[in-house]
């Protein structure tokens, strides 16, 4: 479904340059939940952003479902977002003057879908995620776990190939989070929703079936849960975390 192929992101000028990504290369496959986790700095959130096209590589490529990201024209890039990509950010972005209905749906409203095919599938897919009883209420009425899932449901509504949340449980506390982390699981295991998800917690990149681990712009290890439990798998991401070295409190 993706392929990140040997990709490289320098900021500034000649005489001040960030290697913020240094050749890096992964494939994520139709239904995977990947974890990218990295200290500060590691360039997780430039991965995010070169992957969403919301900022452009310096070298290599990326292609989703085949096609090269590189290649869109400026003006297929917003409808290519909003019907390949799904977006969970730390802080939800919703929009505060639209209902939660409103906010799940407007993917779809943008793309001139009929409004009664709209409405039936945000419907269906608020069902899934157990918000149906606030779709009327704006977002400064619901609570912070609330608005993840509302979220998460805008993030998949429109049938998008790929799910991309950087830090989705950052704003949330330990109960809102675990509940979060297990309506992603839910959607990744029963509704196929294939998710890349950048986070500095471990708690959160254990529900993951594979975590990607960045340090100084470059993949350091990989880690695959196969068919351990969750607890086990955490316990071995710590493990890399403290090889990883650096402050070890800022990534757990
Ligand atoms: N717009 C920019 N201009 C210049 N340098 C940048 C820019 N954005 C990021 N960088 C640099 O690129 C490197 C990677 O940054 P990035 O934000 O991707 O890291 P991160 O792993 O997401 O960090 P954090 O967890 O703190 O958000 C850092 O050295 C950062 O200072």
């Amino acid at each position: 479904m993706l392929q990140v192929k040997n990709i490289e992101k320098y900021y500034g000028n000649q005489n001040n340059v960030t290697k913020a990504l240094d050749r890096v290369s992964f494939d994520v496959c139709d239904g995977e939940f990947i974890a990218i986790m990295g200290a500060s700095g590691s360039g997780k959130t430039t991965l995010l952003n070169c992957i969403s096209t919301i900022d452009t590589v310096s070298a290599g490529d990326i292609l989703l479902e085949g096609e090269n990201i590189a290649d869109l024209p400026a003006d297929r890039l917003a409808r290519f977002r909003r019907e390949k990509l799904g977006f969970v950010f730390q802080d939800f972005n919703l929009l505060d003057t639209l209902t939660i209905e409103e906010n799940i749906g407007l993917a779809l409203s943008l793309n001139h879908q009929d409004p009664g095919k709209v409405q039936n599938q945000v419907k269906a897919v608020a069902s899934k995620l157990g918000i149906t009883d606030i779709l009327e209420k704006f977002p400064y009425q619901v609570s912070g776990g609330q608005k993840q899932r509302a979220a998460c449901a805008r993030a998949m509504v429109a049938g998008q190939s790929l799910l991309l949340a950087d830090e989705p449980t950052g704003a949330l506390d330990s109960r809102a989070s675990k509940n979060l982390l297990e309506i992603m699981t839910g959607m990744n295991r029963d509704m196929g929703a294939t998710i890349l998800m950048v986070t500095h917690d471990a708690y959160s990149a254990s529900y993951a079936g594979r975590v990607l681990f960045l340090k100084d712009g470059r993949i350091f290890n990989e880690l695959l849960k196969g068919q351990r439990n969750r607890s086990v798998f955490y316990h071995e991401i710590l493990d890399v975390l403290a090889l990883l070295g650096g402050d070890v409190s800022d990534v757990i």
